[in-house]
C-alpha cells in the first residue's frame, strides 16, 4: 500500500524502488544527495541491479525501501543516473506487509498484536489516514493513548517530508523548494497549502504567486478572496524591489496589483486593494506612510540608516584644526607624494577631517584615491598615530578601516593605498542565514572608516554597516554619483548627497586628463553631455571601429587574435555589454570567445552542464555572493583544475576555480553560481577596472542604452578603451538619462530626522568659526 495522494500523482510515473547501498555525497544544508541503490523493482527500462540516484534527500535510512521517481540522467562520464524529483518510504500493499511495517523498530512500542489491531480498524489506508488524523488511533481497541501519540508523531516525522514532497510535485513543485517548505512549515506545509497557498508567497522565498494562484484555483478558492489580494500585493512589492524601488506610491501599488489579479470575468475594484493594503498595514506586513506602500525591511533598512547617520552626526568632533595647522600638514604631504592638491581636494581633506561623516564624489581621475591618501595620513599626523599596520601588536587598535562593496573594488583599494581592505561582507561578519556578527552590540573598532564605491551599497547592506559603527567612528563615503545605482534595492549615495544633510565635496578637476588619456576626457564629456560624434575619433589609448550586430562577432575575434598576436595577454581584455541576448549579447560572444582564447584540445580537462562547458584555462564570473568561500558577485577567477568523482576524498566532481591567489573548490550543484567571463554584463562590471575594455554598442541593445550605463562601462578601463559598433547608438546612448525613477524615501527621512541636528549646530557655532556645512 502507499498512501493516498502517491496513487493520484505518481501511477504513470517512472520510479525506482529501492534500498539505500550507501551515500556517495550528502549535502546537510541543502539535504542534497547521491546515493547507490540497490534496485528492487522498477517500471523504467533498465535491469541493471543497482543505480546511482540523485537529488534532494533528507537522510535515506538504511534498510528502508523507499520508491524513487524521477528520470534517468546520462552523466557523460558516470553514465546512467536517476533524477530523483520524489520519494518516499515504500510501504507494502498486502496487510501482513503493513502489519510487519508498523510492527519493525520504526515505530517503538507496537508490536505485532497492536499492529495488526490498527491494520484490521484502519484498513489498507492506515498510515494515510493516522497522518491526516491521529485521532484515527482512538477507535484502535486497547491502543494506549501514549504509544498512539507515539506511533502518529513517528508516522509523521518518517513520512512528513516524503508526504509533503510527493504531495507538492502534483503542483510541479520540485524537491528544493519542497524543501525549503517543509522547513519552513514541518507537516504542517500540506494543511497550510491547502487552506491559504497565498501564504507560501509571505513566507517562502521564491515561491511564486502565479504558483499559488494555480494551487488556489484547483482547491477552488475564489479570485476576490482576500488572500488572494494580499499575496499579490506582496509579490508585485517584492516584484518592485528587482527594479530597485524602496516603496511603491500608493496608486502604483494598487494599479499594479489589479493587473497581476484581474480575471477576465472578475473585476477588481480599486477600494478592494486598497482596504486590503490598509489591512496589511494594520498587521504590519506592509508598512503605508505618505502614500508610500513598503515591505518592512526595506522601510526599517531605510529609517534604520537614516536613524544611525543622525546618531553619528549628533555627536559632532570637537577637535577643531587650525587652518594654519592643517596647510603645513598638506604641505609635508604634498611634498612627500610630489603633488600640489587642487582647491577641491583640500576642501575634501579639511571637511573629511572635521566632520562625522563626509562624502566625496568625483568621476573618474578626479583625485579620490588621492585625497584618501591625503586623509590618511593627514589624520595619523595630527592624531600621532602610525598609518602602518605593523606597527600594531594589538590589530585591533589600528584606527583605520578600508573597505568596499566588492571583492575587487576592496582589492583596488588595497593597492592604491597599500593598506589593508576587506569588503563590506567581511568586514561585518557575515554568516549567512543568520546574518552579520558584527551590529550596534558588538561594533567595530577603530577610528576612521573609509568606504569606497559607495553608490554600489543598497539600503541594506548601508543599514546593516551603519548599525555597526559606533558613535565615535568617523566616516568617509567616497563614490562617483553618476556610475549606475546599487543592484539592491535604493540609492542610497544619490539621496545622502540630494538631502543635502551630510557634509560632501564634489570633485570636478580631471587630473588623469592632464596625463593624455583620452578615456577620462570622454567619461567627463559624457556626464556633462557635451560629447559629440567629433570627440569619438581614435586616440592612443582609445578607438572606435564601426560595425554592424551581425559583424559583431567577427570583429571581436579578431580584436583578440590581433591582441594575441602582438603579446598582449588576452586576459587583460574584458568585454562589457549590456544584456545576455542579441546577436551581440554576453551569451553568444562569450561562446565565440572561449573556443578562440581557450580552445578543446585532447589534454585540456573539461565538464558540461546543459549549456555550457567549462574548461581548463576559462575566465569566469561569480554571479552571487558566497562569503563563507570568501568569493563575492562579480569576482572573476579562471578553472585552474577539473578532478573526477574518485581523484578526491569527497568522492564528486570537482572544479577548482583561482580567484587572485586564492582556490575555491566548486561541486557540480555550484556550477549555477558561474559563467564564461570573457564577455561580462556592465552591471557586474561596476566596481572592477581593467587594463584594456572592448564594448560592443549596437542599436539592437535598444532601452539598455542610457547615459549611466555607458558612462559605467566606460570607465572601468584603465588603459585602452576599444568600442565596436554604431556610432549612433552610442551617441543616442550617452545623451539618454535614464527615466527609471528608482521610488525611495531615504531623502525625506534624511531631512526630517536631521532638521533638528542641522538647526541646533547652526545655533551652537560662534561668529567666525568653520563649520562643516560651509563646505556644503
Ligand atoms: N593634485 C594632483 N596633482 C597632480 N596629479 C594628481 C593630483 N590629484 C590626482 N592626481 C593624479 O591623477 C591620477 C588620478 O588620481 P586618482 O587615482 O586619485 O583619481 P580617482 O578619482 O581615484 O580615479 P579613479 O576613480 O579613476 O580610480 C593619478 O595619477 C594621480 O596621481
Amino acid at each position: 500500500m502507499v498512501i493516498d495522494v502517491q496513487s493520484n500523482q505518481n501511477k504513470e510515473k517512472g520510479y525506482i524502488k529501492g534500498e539505500l547501498l550507501y551515500t556517495i555525497f550528502h549535502n546537510e544544508l541543502e539535504h542534497f544527495s547521491i546515493a547507490r541503490i540497490k534496485v528492487h523493482d522498477t517500471n523504467e527500462d533498465y535491469s541493471e541491479k543497482e543505480i546511482v540516484a540523485k537529488g534532494y534527500f533528507t537522510n535515506l535510512q538504511d534498510a528502508t525501501i523507499y520508491n524513487f521517481y524521477g528520470q534517468f540522467e546520462k552523466h557523460p562520464k558516470f553514465g546512467l543516473q536517476y533524477q530523483v524529483s520524489s520519494y518516499q518510504t515504500f510501504i507494502p500493499n498486502t496487510k501482513d506487509g503493513l502489519i510487519a511495517y508498523l510492527s519493525s523498530d520504526l515505530f517503538y512500542g507496537i508490536g505485532e498484536k497492536s499492529a495488526t489491531k490498527i491494520v484490521n480498524v484502519l484498513g489498507e489506508n492506515a498510515i494515510s489516514s493516522i497522518i491526516n488524523d491521529p485521532d484515527v488511533l482512538k477507535d484502535v481497541p486497547g491502543l494506549k493513548q501514549d504509544k498512539a501519540e507515539s506511533l502518529a508523531k513517528n508516522l509523521k516525522e518518517n513520512q512528513g517530508f516524503e508526504h509533503i514532497v510527493v504531495y507538492l510535485s502534483k503542483y510541479g513543485i520540485g524537491l528544493k523548494m519542497a524543501q525549503k517548505i517543509y522547513e519552513q512549515y514541518k507537516e504542517d506545509a500540506i494543511e497550510i497549502l491547502e487552506e491559504d497557498p497565498y501564504q507560501y508567497v509571505f513566507d517562502i522565498e521564491g515561491f511564486g504567486f502565479q504558483t499559488a494562484d494555480e494551487i488556489a484555483k484547483q482547491n477552488g478558492l475564489s479570485l476576490t478572496h482576500p488572500n488572494r489580494i494580499g499575496a499579490g500585493c506582496i509579490y508585485v512589492l517584492q516584484k518592485s524591489i528587482q527594479d530597485g524601488h524602496v516603496y511603491l506610491p500608493l496608486e502604483d501599488c494598487v494599479r499594479q496589483v489589479i493587473y497581476l489579479l484581474v480575471h477576465s470575468e472578475h473585476t477588481l475594484s480599486n477600494d478592494m486593494v486598497t482596504n486590503r493594503l490598509e489591512q496589511l498595514n494594520a498587521e504590519k506586513t506592509v508598512i503605508i506612510q505618505n502614500g508610500h506602500v513598503y515591505l518592512p525591511s526595506l522601510y526599517y533598512a531605510e529609517d534604520g540608516f537614516a536613524s544611525h547617520i543622525k546618531r553619528l552626526i549628533s555627536k559632532p568632533i570637537e577637535e577643531q584644526i587650525p587652518l594654519a595647522e592643517l596647510m603645513k600638514i598638506t604641505g609635508d604631504i604634498e611634498e612627500a607624494e610630489t603633488i600640489s592638491y587642487g582647491k577641491e581636494q583640500f576642501t575634501a581633506i579639511n571637511q573629511s577631517l572635521h566632520s562625522k561623516v563626509t562624502i566625496v564624489t568625483g568621476g573618474p581621475g578626479t583625485g579620490k584615491t588621492t585625497v584618501i591618501k591625503g586623509i590618511l595620513k593627514a589624520y595619523a599626523t595630527i592624531h600621532d598615530v602610525s598609518i602602518r599596520p605593523e606597527d600594531y601588536e594589538d590589530k585591533s587598535e589600528y584606527p583605520f578601516i578600508l573597505t568596499a562593496p566588492t571583492g575587487r573594488a576592496a582589492k583596488r583599494l588595497n593597492e592604491s593605498t597599500g593598506l589593508p581592505a576587506v569588503t563590506i561582507h567581511r568586514l561585518l561578519g557575515w554568516n549567512g542565514q543568520d546574518g552579520f556578527n558584527k551590529d550596534q552590540d558588538e561594533p567595530l573598532s577603530g577610528k576612521f572608516l573609509i568606504v569606497d564605491e559607495f553608490s554600489m551599497v543598497d539600503i541594506w547592506l548601508a543599514n546593516n554597516l551603519f548599525k555597526a559603527i559606533p558613535d565615535d567612528l568617523q566616516v568617509l563615503l567616497v563614490g562617483d554619483e553618476d556610475q549606475l545605482p546599487s543592484v539592491g534595492p535604493g540609492q542610497v549615495l544619490s539621496d545622502l548627497l540630494s538631502s543635502e544633510r551630510i557634509p560632501f565635496v564634489s570633485l570636478n578637476e580631471v587630473y588623469r586628463q592632464k596625463e593624455g588619456s583620452k578615456i577620462i576626457q570622454l567619461a567627463h564629456q559624457i556626464k556633462n553631455d557635451t560629447c559629440t560624434n567629433e570627440d569619438l575619433k581614435n586616440d592612443k589609448d582609445f578607438s572606435f571601429i564601426p560595425c554592424h550586430e551581425y559583424q559583431m562577432i567577427d570583429i571581436i575575434t579578431k580584436i583578440f587574435m590581433r591582441a594575441n598576436d602582438k603579446g598582449i595577454d588576452l586576459k587583460d581584455i574584458q568585454v562589457l555589454a549590456p544584456m545576455y541576448r542579441s546577436q551581440a549579447g554576453i551569451t553568444i560572444i562569450n561562446k565565440h570567445l572561449q573556443q578562440m582564447v581557450n580552445p578543446k584540445t585532447p589534454k585540456k580537462r573539461e565538464v558540461k552542464t546543459s549549456d555550457t562547458t567549462f574548461r581548463v584555462g576559462d575566465k569566469v564570473i561569480q554571479l552571487v555572493n558566497q562569503p563563507e568561500n570568501g568569493v563575492f558577485n562579480g569576482d572573476i577567477g579562471e578553472v585552474v583544475a577539473i578532478f573526477e568523482e574518485d581523484e578526491n576524498k569527497e568522492n564528486v566532481e570537482q572544479l577548482v576555480l583561482l580567484f587572485d591567489e586564492k582556490e575555491v573548490v566548486y561541486e557540480r550543484k555550484d556550477y549555477v553560481n558561474i559563467m564564461h567571463a570573457y564577455c561580462i554584463s556592465i552591471h557586474k562590471s561596476q566596481g572592477s577596472e581593467f587594463p584594456i575594455v572592448l564594448m560592443p554598442v549596437v542599436s539592437t541593445y535598444n532601452r539598455m542604452l542610457r547615459k549611466n550605463l555607458l558612462y559605467t562601462a566606460i570607465t572601468r578601463s584603465k588603459q585602452s578603451l576599444i568600442i565596436c559598433g554604431e556610432q549612433h547608438a552610442f551617441l543616442r546612448g550617452i545623451h539618454t538619462l535614464d527615466t527609471n525613477k528608482r521610488f525611495t524615501s531615504l531623502q525625506e527621512h534624511l531631512i526630517e530626522r536631521l532638521n533638528h541636528v542641522d538647526n541646533k549646530k547652526e545655533d551652537d557655532l560662534e561668529d567666525g568659526e568653520i563649520s562643516p556645512y560651509d563646505f556644503m
